[in-house]
């Protein structure tokens, strides 16, 4: 109560209470670059479209050719790039707080004038703050969809990748293909060896899956000991090929335990897609391929054939 009254009597509330009122009113008619720009670019935390707000605000001020960002959040290259490039450059490396936030650059056939690198510094600070929000939002959504022991993938990711790879595949009717890969006797290692080094194997075991793949293929990982590997055109015998070489890049690798080399092996199950079945499908036949390599003694790949 003493608080509240001391609030009312004093002068000073007020009057900073009519000052923030004129600026708001100011600040919502001002029509200024820095305040549109920064009014426009705290209407989203998606860095694809802060970026293209940017180049548009920019342009409007400074003419350039191209202007290019990149960016390595978690385990990938962010890369946005409009235009086309000219010999000219202004580079810009963002940091705020002691942290990265990308690369910057601008491109043109002329050179840029003094007033133009200082008009970049300016309209560049004004950004760098929710091109920081962005960024982490981006690390945010990445760590939902990433496996924390491997780096790769988690189940989450693998889902939404299957819902997207069906609904491509019927689109344009090229094949893809999913292998389950199960390491074997995987208990064993975890009662022999204690779960340190089984995670540590789980570990390699997913960094030999992604070495023996394309860039275009992906892997995730889709239980505890289980790894999921979407291969987009790719049918069933090239698909059988790679599951092969998987199995015998999982089953050369070995983690030394003290005084023991610990190896492992992988079964591998797989299946293409087929038109109109949902990722659930999909995924039970690879399982049962998978379950059929592992009845046969493990070590060894199984195809869900489908009949053409
Ligand atoms: N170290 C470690 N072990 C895990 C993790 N997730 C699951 N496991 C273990 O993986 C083992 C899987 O055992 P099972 O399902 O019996 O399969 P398996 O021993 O590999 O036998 P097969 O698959 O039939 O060849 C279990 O002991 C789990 O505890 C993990 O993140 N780290």
């Amino acid at each position: 109560m003493k608080n509240l009254t001391s609030i009312q009597s004093s002068t000073s509330h007020p009057v900073r209470l009519a000052a923030l009122k004129q600026s708001f009113q100011e600040w919502g008619a001002a029509q200024d670059t820095l305040t549109r720009l920064s009014k426009r670019l705290s209407t989203t935390l998606c860095l694809e479209t802060q970026l293209g707000i940017l180049a548009e605000e920019v342009a409007a001020i400074i003419p350039f050719d191209a202007m290019n960002y990149r960016h390595r959040i978690a385990r990938r290259e962010f890369v946005f790039a409009t235009g086309v490039g000219g010999p000219h450059r202004c580079e810009y490396r963002l940091t705020l707080e002691g942290r990265q936030y990308g690369t910057l650059s601008f491109h043109r056939r002329q050179k840029f004038s003094e007033e133009e690198l200082a008009g970049f510094e300016m309209l560049i600070a004004t950004v760098i703050c929710p091109l920081r929000n962005a960024c982490r939002f981006v690390e945010i959504e990445q760590a939902a969809l990433t496996d924390s022991l491997t780096g790769i993938g988690n189940k989450r990711a693998m889902e939404e990748a299957l819902i997207g790879a069906s609904s491509l595949a019927e689109r344009h009717g090229a094949p893809w293909s999913l292998i389950l890969c199960d390491l074997d006797y995987f208990k064993q290692i975890n009662d022999n060896h204690g779960h340190v080094v089984g995670d540590h194997i789980l570990a390699r075991a997913a960094e030999q899956i992604e070495r023996s793949l394309r860039t275009s293929d992906n892997v995730y990982r889709f239980g505890g000991e289980e790894f999921a590997v979407l291969l987009p055109h790719t049918g069933e015998q090239a698909a059988r090929d790679v599951a092969e070489r998987i199995r015998l890049a999982v089953g050369t690798m070995h983690v030394d335990a003290g005084d023991e080399r610990v190896c492992v092996s992988t079964s591998c199950g797989v299946a293409t897609y087929l038109n109109g079945e949902d990722h659930e499908h999909w995924v039970a036949r690879a399982d049962e391929a998978l379950y059929r390599a592992k009845a046969h003694g493990r070590n060894c790949t199984r195809v869900f054939a489908t009949i053409a």
